[in-house]
């Protein structure tokens, strides 16, 4: 489009004169050529460098030579604009805007710079509060990731044998792929130890490791908790957007653990996330992407669930990546001693007290126990032996004193089958005094987690409440037997 010529002019002189205004306003007025070397600057910007040389030498110097923290060269090379930037020169900071020159063609043949305030004072109070701002930010999201990191690493997971060996060969391999992985193993086997190792020894060991216990959360807050809520999804949602912790741990490892226990619903939903690595927050229709490795744990048998239709199988397989079995303590009893060791260290270390050493005998004793519990057990049992006595060696009478009496869920071996009297008691006082011991004697196994004494024992929660509830066994029970 041609302009008129009077219009023409008056381009022109705007051009002209807004050049000459800013010169006069700014602090500072700077335009490089396309190699970011000084075509033109202003005498005021030159003194405010404390430049002390010829102004005309100046002149066709790089840009950096006379203003060391220069940026623009970033924008000859990348023909962005920076329309509002700080730079600190001396002990002053100034406002700057850089803007790329262009032929009418769109060439790129420099950059002009103005400092617009001779001084930044009055941003000040605004600058000083987005840089505190931006500290907490940064110490927050530190301590954030310092929290998410995974607490442990594969060294600390204790076992010299076979099986043991296997398992962490096949954490180290897991580490280096970025695949699913499974683990699979009865309750107290380390398979949460291990998923934090897996994610320590991983290239994202620097993101967060983010776990969640499906089985702890009620159902119905499940899917807000993992996928996030979007602001207002609901009366009484926040304003602003919950993120899930699908979110939380982009860039790291999620681990689900008791997967077995995910809901059919929700399992569609994971199911999306697997294959496609994106998900919609409750309420939300917006897509959210997310880069991670998830790491998903089950004590329960999932192959059965699958055939009892309670999980899905095409979820099944693409969880199923790299599945690894942590065997029980009773496969692998030379590992006990050692473990036994590390765990009277990690109490001694709590309590601030010397750590105790364990007899031949009392080792024997504890090889000999089948660990229906596993670690957790043997653990609880140390603890118990240690609250017991301040002998500094504990022996086979101690740890005797401390195992569970009733060798498994269904054993009622202490159970009287004669009255006082002499007569025989009733099935039903027979059957009662059985039910409580293996009640007693699971609780006691995972430290009074109900949730896995019932898995122990083969019920759901909610009947072991019932039961508990019915048989006068306490909220507490845990270490009574
Ligand atoms: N090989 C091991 N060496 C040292 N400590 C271990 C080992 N295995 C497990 N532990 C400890 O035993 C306890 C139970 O382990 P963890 O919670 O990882 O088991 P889990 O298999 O995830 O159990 P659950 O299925 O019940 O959730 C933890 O205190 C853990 O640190």
């Amino acid at each position: 489009m041609s302009l008129e010529p009077n219009f023409e002019h008056l381009r022109a002189r705007a051009v002209e004169s807004l050049f000459h205004h800013l010169a006069d306003a700014c602090v500072g007025l700077i335009v490089v050529d396309r190699d970011a070397r000084i075509a033109w600057i202003g005498d005021r910007y030159l003194e405010l460098l404390g430049y002390s040389g010829n102004p005309d030498d100046a002149l066709g110097r790089p840009v950096e030579e006379v203003i060391p923290n220069s940026q623009m060269r970033h924008v000859v090379e990348s023909g962005q604009s920076m329309l509002l930037d700080l730079m600190d020169i001396k002990e002053r900071t100034i406002v700057v805007t850089r803007l790329p020159l262009r032929e009418d063609d769109g060439t790129l043949i420099g950059a002009i710079g103005f400092a617009l305030f001779d001084r930044a004072d009055r941003l000040r109070p605004l600058m000083s509060k987005y840089q505190k701002l931006q500290e907490e930010l940064h110490r927050t999201r530190q301590e954030l990731a310092q929290e998410r990191r995974a607490k442990y690493s594969l060294s600390q997971m204790i076992g010299n044998s076979d099986p043991m060996r296997e398992v962490k060969r096949l954490a180290r391999r897991a580490a280096q792929l970025d695949s699913t992985v499974l683990l699979l193993g009865e309750t107290g086997t380390g398979k949460e130890l291990l998923a934090h190792g897996i994610h320590a020894a991983s290239p994202r060991a620097g993101a967060p490791f983010v776990g969640v216990n499906v089985a702890a959360i009620p159902e119905n807050l499940l899917e807000s908790e993992l996928f996030g809520v979007a602001p207002g999804a609901y009366t009484g949602a926040d304003r602003k957007m919950r993120e899930g912790k699908f979110q939380l741990a982009d860039g790291g490892t999620l681990f689900l653990d008791e997967i077995g226990d995910m809901p059919l619903p929700l399992q569609a939903k994971l199911l999306r996330v697997l294959q496609e690595r994106e998900f919609e927050a409750v309420g939300s229709n917006k897509v959210v992407r997310v880069d991670l490795r998830i790491i998903a744990a089950t004590s329960r048998d999932l192959d059965a669930l699958v055939r009892e239709r309670q999980f899905r199988a095409d979820l099944y397989y693409r969880l199923n990546v790299v599945p690894i079995t942590l065997p029980p303590l009773r496969d692998r009893t030379e590992d006990i001693g050692s473990i036994a060791d590390r765990i009277l260290d990690d109490l001694a270390f709590t309590a601030a007290a010397p750590s105790r050493e364990l007899t031949a005998g009392a080792i024997a004793v504890l090889e000999d126990y089948d660990w229906p519990g596993n670690v957790r057990e043997l653990r609880n049992v140390l603890e118990r032996v240690s609250a017991m006595t301040d002998d500094p060696a504990l022996t086979r009478d101690h740890i005797r004193a401390a195992l569970p009496r009733t060798a498994g869920p269904a054993a009622g071996g202490d159970v009287p089958l004669r009255s006082a009297e002499g007569g025989t008691r009733p099935l039903s006082d027979v059957l009662k005094d059985t039910e409580r011991a293996a009640i007693v004697g699971a609780l006691s196994r995972t430290g009074g987690v109900k949730a896995k004494a019932a898995k122990l024992l083969g019920i759901s929660r909610a009947s072991l409440y019932e039961r508990m509830e019915a048989l006068g066994i306490k909220e507490d029970a845990q270490g009574a037997v």
